[in-house]
């Protein structure tokens, strides 16, 4: 299903599964991205932060190079980062360099609050006291604003945000003049978000589920629901995490440096709606038990409005 699409409300088709590079080290992710576009990937998710775009742009152009792929024929992610919500263009710009590109196809809001672009360090500035160095006064609509201009440049062929509750969407709404394309998020039966992603389908907003395995080390891989439905199938548990996002109509993030996990990862499988309901219900468990799990908080001290976290 390496094939399937889903469209933006910018008409772009998205695909259904992208590889992350999230933590993938510059020394392997440069052969991960050309593995993962040889083995049939079309989508790519980079951002600023990961700091390694020009190793991930090198892969990109090794598979450009190799005829593996067009320009064209790749959906490549980035995001501004929390010390450029004030320059997004500058953002976007620094991101187009390192990854070689004179374009993304999408580029998002990765965290809606701003640090200081003044600080002690580009990407992660610290007060004294080793917290954050964040600018509590900066409205996060002030950013969809500039997103907003990014548009009319070509250098972004739509935006989105990345990691905005529905308290936030609400805030954000009624002052963008262009709807979000997407709404990035982390998403799996054990943090189904279920009042953002349903939000996002009323607006039309389309979701990426972002850590469906649990982030580092796949820690989701021995949720008993997701067993029991991999044996069903005779497939692996990371199949089942990934497929999960199928039929909720999203697109799914997969990070993997490994070769071998990396094709197998595209092995999406249709999962019935006695498995929906199996993961459906470990879900609803868990939201009434107060045990949800959400794997990437980062600290930032700050109330994003997700309930599990209010
Ligand atoms: N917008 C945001 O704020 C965020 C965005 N993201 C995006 O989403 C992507 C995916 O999320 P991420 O948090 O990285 O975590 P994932 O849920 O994708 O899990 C990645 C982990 O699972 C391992 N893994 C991958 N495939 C398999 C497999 N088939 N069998 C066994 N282990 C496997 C990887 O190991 P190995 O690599 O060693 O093979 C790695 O340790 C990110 O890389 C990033 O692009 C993620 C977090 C936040
Ligand atoms: O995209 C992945 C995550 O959001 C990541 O960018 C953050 O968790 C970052 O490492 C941080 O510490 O703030």
């Amino acid at each position: 299903m390496a094939t399937k699409t889903f469209k933006l409300n910018t008409g772009q088709d998205i695909p259904a599964i992208g590889l992350g590079t999230w933590q993938s080290e510059p020394g392997k992710v440069r052969t991960a991205v050309a593995e993962a576009l040889k083995a049939g990937y079309r989508l790519i998710d980079c951002a600023y932060c990961y700091g390694n775009e020009e190793e991930v742009g090198q892969g990109l152009a090794d598979a450009f190079a190799e005829g593996v792929v067009k320009r064209e024929d790749v959906f490549v992610v980035s995001k501004v980062w929390a010390t450029y919500t004030t320059r997004c263009e500058l953002g976007l710009q620094k991101s187009l360099k390192s990854l070689g590109l004179d374009y993304v196809d999408l580029f998002l809001v990765h965290w809606p609050l701003l640090m200081n672009p003044e600080g002690n360090d580009d990407r992660f500035p610290k007060l004294p006291n080793g917290e954050r160095d964040i600018i509590r006064s900066h409205n996060h609509v002030d950013t969809w604003k500039q997103m907003e201009k990014l548009l009319a440049t070509g250098k972004t062929k739509a935006i989105g945000v990345s990691n905005y509750s529905k308290r936030y969407l609400e805030q954000l709404l009624p002052h963008a003049t262009v709807v979000p394309a997407v709404n990035q998020i982390e998403n799996h039966p054990a943090l189904p978000q279920q009042e953002i992603v349903d939000l996002c389908k009323e607006k039309g907003i389309h979701i990426m589920a972002y850590s469906p395995l649990g982030s580092t080390g796949g820690p989701l891989f021995t949720a008993e629901p997701v067993v029991k439905v991999a044996e069903k199938h005779g497939v692996k548990p990371s199949a089942v995490l990934l497929s999960y996002h199928l039929p909720r109509g999203s697109t799914v993030l997969a990070k993997s440096v490994t070769p071998e996990r990396i094709r197998e990862n595209l092995n999406l499988i249709e999962l019935d709606a006695e498995d929906m309901k199996l993961l459906n219900d470990y879900s609803d468990k868990l939201t009434k038990e107060g045990k949800l799990q959400r794997f990437v908080y980062p600290p930032f001290g700050v109330d994003f409005g997700f309930p599990d976290k209010s």
